[in-house]
């Protein structure tokens, strides 16, 4: 008798894709990279109450931390997916007197609801709506998985490609898609808004912000949200050309906005190809905004030699008024699976990939200077890695710690055993201070990798870095994560504990740390009745929605849009419905 994997058809690959494209509905992932090994797609909803731990969890830590991952609930449309376009699945570790307790929940976007309807993927390539099913023309395709934040009581889970959705912290529970009480109505909203601690205020921003935020459009919108929740800045700018803006920096006066030479482009949409092409020809360049009573013209554009910028450490003013931005710039193309329209006759190969080195730079920009003005950095801290954190405290203020995943490709890798390093081989975590050039780093042996760190400030001191740093670790092995905790200012001597997980997770993105006095307090604000009261989700349509139902009608949108009827997922065996209107019921354990 034929052995079950011996059945399939001569035209259709044994793995479900013929040609690239998805060919049956067995549910089988792709057999590339990006769904090998630790990238593995997992899929977890789960509680796991009192994880299992080593050593001495420091009682001082109360509160959540908070981290999301991309996680293809479902085999990709395409074969070649990437990573990136992975569902958001929100981890939650919550810390009390030494115990720790896991949760790990989908974020229920429109296009989570539409799939599981359909039980199989619907949406396409990324950020490609032109490969999308017809069922889901006029979704909002966001998957929001780039970072999730505590915003007035609910987390925000984030993508660049699409607005925010809104989740209760404790339950995990989605709300729905929030567009701050009808006042931020862009197609885009960034994974990065950066948070003023001195106003308490949240600036933030839209790249690619017009139509449906899909068409390769220069438009920039930046926003205020002050502590109360109200918009008290907005306004709209224009790039020299559309290139990804990830992250962004603010100082007491401005916002920089760098535009890396990754380009979209429509009509490379329109025919089906990658949202992004790599221009190794394009300069990197730094947008300057006031963050008071901007205007369109006010954009002052800096430009300086190709590179591929990566996340924003610190960034302050300094006494002659010049802006400091610090910030990682990697010296090619970070996205390999976005290559240039007219690609290198040489396609890189891992061990090129692996050689891409990017150190932390700092620039000082004088606001003041003409726009397309060239730029030089001001110092280069010469080391290599990605995902800086800073102490959140001293955003916009002169500051000296920052903390890193680093790559020390003169340790031992087993390659034997974990084959190609998932993510990057992001083997150290390195602590290192501006003002000493310090380099106080600890390797993660042989079998691991990090990913980004969180800085802990220590609950009764208000001095710069003084606190814990908290990273998940991937056993590239044995498929399972760890938490490591250190002393912030002493990686070098080990983790203090270590939190063990009995699974895998995916690879995430980012993550933030939210002290329980904070949760409690924003709980009871928002619970009905209370003070600011539960928070919504929006009401309407967004703009392009509309318009594209005056202009094709509701027969001219997909069934699994969301604009026929409400994406209500009710009585599938294993999905929780939303009510929508869900509040924020605070407990103390998650
Ligand atoms: C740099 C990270 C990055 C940039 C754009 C994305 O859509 C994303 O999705 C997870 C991640
Ligand atoms: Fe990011």
């Amino acid at each position: 008798m034929a052995h079950i994997f011996s059945l399939a058809t001569p035209t259709v690959h044994s793995s479900g894709y013929n040609e690239g494209k998805r060919a049956d509905d067995q549910v089988k992932f792709p057999d590339t990279g990006f769904f090998h090994g630790f990238n593995k797609p997992s899929r977890l909803e789960a509680d796991i109450f009192e994880l299992e731990t080593t050593g001495e969890i420091p009682k001082d830590i109360n509160g959540t931390f908070y981290r999301i991952q991309p996680d293809h609930r479902f085999p990709p449309m395409f074969e070649e997916d990437i990573h990136f376009n992975g569902d958001g699945s929100v981890s939650a570790f919550r810390f009390e007197n030494g115990h720790v307790d896991f949760r790990q929940r989908f974020v229920h976007t429109d296009r989570y609801k539409a799939e599981t309807k359909a039980r199989k993927s619907l949406l396409g390539k990324y950020r490609n709506p032109y490969t999308d099913n017809e069922m889901v023309k006029g979704i909002i395709r966001t998957a929001s998985n780039t970072n999730i934040i505590f915003w007035r009581g609910v987390l925000l889970a984030t993508k660049e490609d699409g607005p925010p959705f809104a989740m209760n912290p404790v339950t995990l529970e989605t709300i729905g898609r929030y567009d701050f009480d009808g006042q931020v109505k862009s197609p885009t909203f960034t994974a990065h808004p950066k948070f003023d601690p001195d106003t308490g205020e949240m600036v933030c921003y839209g790249y690619q912000a017009g139509g449906d935020g899909h068409d390769a459009s220069c438009d920039i919108v930046v926003y205020t949200i002050d502590k109360d929740g109200k918009k008290i800045e907005e306004c709209w700018y224009k790039a020299p050309f559309c290139g990804m803006i990830h992250d962004c920096a603010i100082t007491k006066n401005y916002l920089i906005l760098p535009l890396t030479p990754i380009k979209a482009n429509a009509e490379r949409l329109k025919k089906g190809g990658n949202h992004f092409a790599w221009d190794p020809d394009e300069d990197q360049w730094y947008g300057i905004v006031p963050r008071r009573n901007g205007k369109p013209e006010d954009i002052v554009w800096l430009r300086a030699d190709n590179g591929f910028h990566g996340h924003v450490a610190g960034s302050y003013e300094d006494s002659d008024g010049q802006i400091v931005v610090d910030l990682t710039v990697a010296s090619d193309n970070v996205f390999f699976f976005f290559p240039p329209d007219t690609p290198s006759p040489t396609p890189s190969t891992l061990l090129q990939r692996n050689k891409l080195v990017s150190d932390t730079y700092r620039w000082t920009f004088d606001p003041k200077s003409p726009t397309h003005t060239r730029v030089q950095p001001t110092k280069l801290y010469g080391i290599n890695g990605e995902f800086s954190r800073v102490d959140d405290r001293f955003l916009t203020k002169k500051y000296n710690h920052f903390w890193q995943c680093n790559i020390d490709p003169s340790k031992p890798y087993d390659f034997q055993k974990c084959g190609p390093p998932a993510g990057g081989l992001f083997n150290v975590l390195g602590h290192f201070e501006w003002e000493t050039g310090k380099k106080d780093t600890y390797w993660s042996g042989p079998t691991c990798t990090f990913q980004e760190p969180v800085f802990i400030p220590k609950a009764d001191s208000t001095i710069e870095g003084e606190g814990y740093l908290m990273a998940l670790l991937n056993h590239l092995d044995v498929l399972r994560n760890d938490i490591l905790i250190f002393d912030a200012q002493n990686l070098a001597q080990g983790p203090l504990a270590a939190i063990h997980l009995p699974v895998k997770l995916r690879l995430g993105l980012h993550g933030n740390f939210v002290e329980q006095r904070e949760l409690e307090d924003w709980a009871e604000r928002r619970k009905e009745g209370g003070e600011v009261g539960p928070a919504r989700p929006a009401k309407e349509p967004l703009a392009w929605q509309k318009e594209l139902l005056e202009k094709d009608g509701v027969e001219g949108v997909g069934v699994y849009s969301g604009l026929r009827e409400p994406l209500e997922v009710n009585g599938t065996i294993g999905v929780n419905g939303t009510s929508g209107t869900n509040g924020v019921n605070g407990h103390s354990t998650v």
